[in-house]
């Protein structure tokens, strides 16, 4: 069964006019080892949580704007809001969100007579509609929109023509180009550019067209994101990016160690905006984090995760969770965008094989009856610049795994797919739950006041291939864990328990389930939902 949308009826959740609340009762498990062995005790923690309701008029600067995903992403999002359908060889195509998680999936919400009830994930909570942002954003390359789709080669050309009169009035602001950071092929794209070499400045600047991209669009909030070139890791420095304030002072100083993306989240912050990156490079120096910490702005990333790494951290998570060893993961593709253009330079590429590798180490962890501590599968990312078929990126895998007494088994996949489009809707993504995580609050234990999620947002993991974590917290790349992270913790905000899988009602007689169980006293559940929500507002006005 699939509903469009719902509400919960519970004591355990109030629709306000302003906010829904909720009360959960967060269990987990505390495992204690002590002397060989190791005690597991349930732990249990009441956590509120409210969400605004209000979804604000939503503001996108794209860092990047006229590249592949750029321009993909905003001419997608046009053709939504204007339902612009376009022909093809197979007949007519309609526009639509496939591949986004906030605007594509469903998920489980409950049984209704045995039957399981599905229902949109953006029907949980209020959501911002792709459709309603407003994008702008800054290029090195002057091209306007529709030049850019032109030169991306990723929408078929019917649609590029119905998409020209929107695009071509869009045109990326001036941004920076510091040469040391991308590739040395990439220099004949830089005719757009904020003038001068002053890092200051540059900062200064991007601050402003920040503000005045507010002003202009009466946006309520602006959420940058980095879809830029790949850049060369940056050198972590003592006393010049590993602090906010050797950060601030090195930028003033326009130290060459400071990259045009770390500027541009630092002006970001600066500016209250949350900054995810959609690249594979070091952004957030540990000076980035501990500013965007101070200021309690958001902060996600790194590498849009899309279809060969997204693969691959679904593959292993069934060979190891199956029991099955990988022994060897040989990952190679080639692809012939400006991407695939800048990687072709070892430095860039080394960003992306550091981001395309680590995917797995989780997963790997996990298991001590497959693999020894410290072992791990051989793994090797290959990628190669083939200008022919551009933004169709041919992806090669090779998986070899040890399984029952000495046996082999080698999986082999070929995955052509075009790189923006499964990009551009993890754009979307990004975007919603930024914006989402933002009115998300929650108080819990002897706080009086609510609070927001940690700055470094690991909520966004799922469509990360390195995934930004809080310090001194677990990493996880296993594909479905993440996805269940999203589920169950908006779920919470709805007072319903994490998806379980467990189905027990199906795997006992049903004459041993409660009749309470079975039929739902609707009339008796809103009498409490009023009786408990009158003990709340009593609660919170101690
Ligand atoms: N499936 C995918 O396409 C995918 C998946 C994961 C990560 N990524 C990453 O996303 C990024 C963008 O991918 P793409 O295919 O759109 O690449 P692209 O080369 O088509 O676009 C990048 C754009 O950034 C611009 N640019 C470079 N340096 C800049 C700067 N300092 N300021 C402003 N603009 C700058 C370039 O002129 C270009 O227009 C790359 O880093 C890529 O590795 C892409
Ligand atoms: O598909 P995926 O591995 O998630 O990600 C892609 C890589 O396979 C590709 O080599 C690279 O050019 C793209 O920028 C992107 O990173």
């Amino acid at each position: 069964m699939f509903l469009q949308n719902f509400k919960v009826e519970s004591p355990n959740v109030f629709y306000g006019d302003d906010y829904i609340e909720s009360q959960y009762d967060y269990n987990t498990t505390e495992v204690v080892a002590s002397q060989g062995t190791a005690k597991a005790i349930p732990k249990s923690q009441a956590f509120h949580f409210r969400t605004k309701t209000k979804v604000p008029k939503l503001g996108l600067l794209l860092v990047g704007w006229g590249g592949n995903n750029g321009s993909t992403v905003t001419g997608g999002i046009i053709a939504n809001r204007e339902g612009i359908s376009w022909r093809t060889k197979k007949g007519v195509q309609e526009p639509n969100y496939f591949g986004s998680i906030t605007q594509s999936s469903t998920i489980r919400l409950g049984s209704c007579n045995g039957e399981d009830v599905y229902v949109p994930l953006k029907s949980l909570l209020p959501m911002v509609n792709p459709n309603d942002i407003e994008i702008g954003g800054w290029d090195i390359n002057s091209a306007d929109l529709a030049n850019a789709m032109k030169r991306a080669q990723v929408f078929d050309y019917d649609l590029q023509r119905q998409l020209e009169p929107y695009m071509s009035k869009l045109k990326p602001m001036p941004s920076i180009y510091y040469e040391d950071f991308i590739a040395a092929n990439q220099a004949d794209r830089a005719d757009n550019l904020i003038p001068g070499k002053d890092k200051k400045k540059h900062l200064e600047q991007i601050r402003n067209d920040i503000r005045k991209f507010k002003e202009e669009k009466k946006v309520d909030k602006v959420i940058v994101l980095w879809t830029a070139n790949t850049e060369r890791f940056a050198e972590v420095l003592a006393g010049v990016n590993d602090t906010a304030e050797n950060l601030l002072k090195s930028i003033e100083e326009s130290h060459p160690e400071i990259a045009p993306s770390t500027v541009f989240a630092v002006a970001s912050i600066l500016e209250g905006c949350a900054f995810i990156n959609g690249s594979p490079q070091n952004t957030f120096v540990p000076g980035c984090i501990e500013l965007a910490v101070e200021k309690n702005v958001f902060i996600g990333g790194d590498d849009f995760k899309s279809g060969q790494t997204k693969y691959k951290s679904m593959l292993v998570d069934y060979l190891v969770t199956s029991g099955l060893k990988p022994l060897s993961i040989a990952s190679y593709n080639h692809l012939g965008n400006n991407d695939g253009k800048n990687l072709s330079s070892q430095r860039q590429f080394r960003s992306k094989e550091i981001s395309k590798s680590n995917v797995v180490d989780d997963m790997v962890a996990s298991n001590d009856i497959l693999f020894k501590p410290g072992e791990h599968p051989d793994h090797i990312v290959v990628i190669k610049y083939v200008p022919a078929v551009g933004d169709s990126k041919r992806a090669l895998d090779e998986y070899t795994s040890e399984i029952f007494m000495g046996g082999q088994n080698v999986i082999v996949s070929h995955n052509t797919c075009e790189d923006s489009l499964l990009a551009a809707p993890l754009i979307i993504d990004l975007v919603v739950m930024t914006e989402l995580a933002q009115r998300i609050e929650y108080r819990t234990g002897a706080m009086t006041e609510y609070t927001g999620f940690h700055p470094v947002l690991s909520l966004l993991s799922f469509m990360l291939k390195a995934p930004m974590v809080p310090d001194g917290t677990p990493l996880v790349n296993a594909l479905f864990k993440q996805k269940a992270c999203i589920d169950n913790i908006l779920r919470a905000c709805l007072g319903l328990a994490p998806e379980n899988d467990m189905r027990l009602e199906h795997k006992i007689h049903p004459s041993c389930l409660d009749k309470a169980f079975i039929e739902t006293d609707i009339e008796n559940l809103k009498q409490k939902g009023d009786d408990s929500k009158e003990q709340e507002s009593t609660e919170m006005r101690v």
